[in-house]
């Protein structure tokens, strides 16, 4: 209460009226993408909310997204992050919510080497493709009878497979621990384990985890975590088994990471990973690769659907291009492309996977457009909002790829105004390997099938449920 009463010294950044104890928890609603613009508009670029003990600033603005962006004085936060984002990423020893420090930057270059390097994003072409032919195939079967696909299964379980076998030599056909249709509704277990809201989120210590023990908010956790773990515990088994194929080519970063886990008492003082960093590893691969990936894919057709005149400008280009007479899709041919990577780019801008990318925390006090930030504030950058922010785009809820046509804005973290893979230190590794499986996914979509929806009543639900993508969708013509 004292707090509350207190005036402070600092120019703190506006925000809502925080009651005594819970602070904005009552507001969280406010954080959600479709209510985000609000807090914006009504606060400015840079908010200060409470949710209970724990100060969170809101960045929505580009000029003050930079200015975090570029302040190093920040690292990624894990101590306030939630107990669902800890249980799943084993008590934050994985890289995405290991705070920075020595560990996480030994880790975030063996993903880099092992995982999303060049060299390594070319030699596993041949899996994206390989997959994305089964892809057609199956569809190829659906087209024949009209039949209605649900298209965010059916993604799910691309990127799912190619993930898998990229990042585990694991192949989702033949997995004994893991039926291959299940994969999207294992990945959204995985995401629920994320949004279990706790109490101990807000009121951090013995009493907030008294309370979650005796409401059986820790129980419900645990039972939902523990299929994801048996997942996870059986993909390292695996690399643990001692027939298991070793030749240099096909050892993925898991065996490179039991690798040095057995060779540490050899190696001094080399990187130590732990069976935690294994799975943490493995849990970040697979929730931050599937999700994000497939997502935007599902995105990308729903606008199409929705924008014919795109849909058609893009199918036209493409088929231009490559001709009428292919029996498959290559990576190269999505190299030939323009204006559907055009589109593409703004289906990023409009549908960030990641809205609020990773949050950071501050280490120490810091300024952001001359507010006083205090230490181990939580920072979310509002991506999503600034990239619909009016000041900067024009008619910004519409999807228009032409808007990048005499643009030279990217995504690469370079442009504030476009952060789907956000920027700096934590910029998402994995960029170059999601845009490739974005692009081959959907262009053999574009180039073999036309689409369209199951009935009258679909397409009422998506003029009107803007923030809703679309999951069933019928193949017209193969
Ligand atoms: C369209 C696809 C993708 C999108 C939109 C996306 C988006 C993001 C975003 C926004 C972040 C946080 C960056 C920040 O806070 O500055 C991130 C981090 C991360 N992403 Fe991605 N991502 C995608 C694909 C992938 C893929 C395919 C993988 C791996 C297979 C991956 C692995 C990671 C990891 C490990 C991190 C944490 C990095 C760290 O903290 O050091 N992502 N991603």
């Amino acid at each position: 209460v004292l707090q509350n009463l207190k005036p402070s010294k600092w120019n703190l950044p506006p925000g809502p009226l925080k009651l005594p104890i819970i602070g904005n928890l009552h507001q969280r609603r406010e954080l959600h993408p479709r209510n985000r613009l609000n807090l914006t508009q009504k606060y400015g670029p840079v908010v200060l909310l409470r949710f209970g003990y724990v100060p969170v600033v809101v960045i929505s603005s580009r000029d003050a997204a930079e200015e975090v962006l570029k302040t190093h004085d920040l690292e990624c936060c894990s101590r306030p992050e939630t107990v669902g984002t800890r249980t799943i990423s084993y008590n934050c020893k994985g890289i995405g919510f290991m705070p920075y420090g020595e560990e996480w930057k030994a880790l975030r270059k063996l993903a880099v080497i092992e995982l999303f390097s060049m060299k390594k994003l070319q030699s596993f072409r041949y899996i994206r493709e390989e997959e994305s032919d089964l892809l057609v195939k199956k569809l190829s079967e659906s087209s024949s009878s009209q039949s209605v696909v649900n298209l965010n299964k059916t993604l799910f379980t691309l990127v799912a497979s190619i993930i898998c076998r990229i990042g585990f030599r694991l192949n989702l056909q033949d997995c004994e621990f893991i039926d291959e249709d299940s994969i999207a509704e294992f990945v959204q277990k995985c995401e629920s384990v994320t949004r279990t809201s706790m109490f101990s989120d807000f009121f951090p210590g013995r009493f907030g985890r008294f309370i979650d023990r005796v409401s059986g908010q820790n129980t419900r956790l645990e039972s939902i975590f523990s299929e994801v773990d048996s997942f996870l515990q059986n993909i390292l088994d695996d690399h643990l088994k001692p027939g298991r194929r070793r030749v240099e080519e096909s050892s993925d970063i898991i065996d490179v990471m039991i690798d040095m886990m057995r060779n540490q008492d050899k190696d001094g003082d080399s990187f130590k990973p732990t069976t935690d960093n294994l799975k943490g590893m493995i849990s970040d691969i697979f929730i931050a690769g599937v999700n994000t990936s497939a997502s935007t894919m599902i995105w990308a057709m729903t606008e199409l659907i929705r924008n014919p005149r795109v849909m058609k400008k893009v199918q036209d280009e493409i088929r231009r291009t490559l001709g009428n007479n292919k029996e498959r899709i290559t990576e190269q041919d999505v190299t030939k492309l323009h204006y559907f990577k055009l589109m593409v780019k703004e289906t990023l801008r409009l549908h960030p996977a990641a809205p609020l990318l990773l949050p950071r925390e501050t280490l120490t006090h810091i300024k952001i457009q001359g507010y006083d930030i205090p230490p181990k504030t939580k920072i979310l950058i509002n991506a999503y909002a600034i990239a619909r922010d009016p000041e900067l785009w024009t008619n910004p809820d519409d999807f228009n790829p032409d808007r990048f046509l005499d643009s030279s804005v990217d995504y690469k973290g370079l442009n504030f105004e476009l952060l789907p893979f956000g920027s700096g230190r934590r910029i998402c590794p994995g960029m170059a390997l999601g845009v490739a499986m974005v692009e081959l996914g959907l262009l053999n979509l574009l180039y073999f099938f036309d689409w369209g929806l199951p009935e009258k009543e679909a397409a009422d639900k998506i003029i009107t449920g803007n923030e809703v993508a679309l999951d069933l969708f019928q193949v017209l013509h193969h």
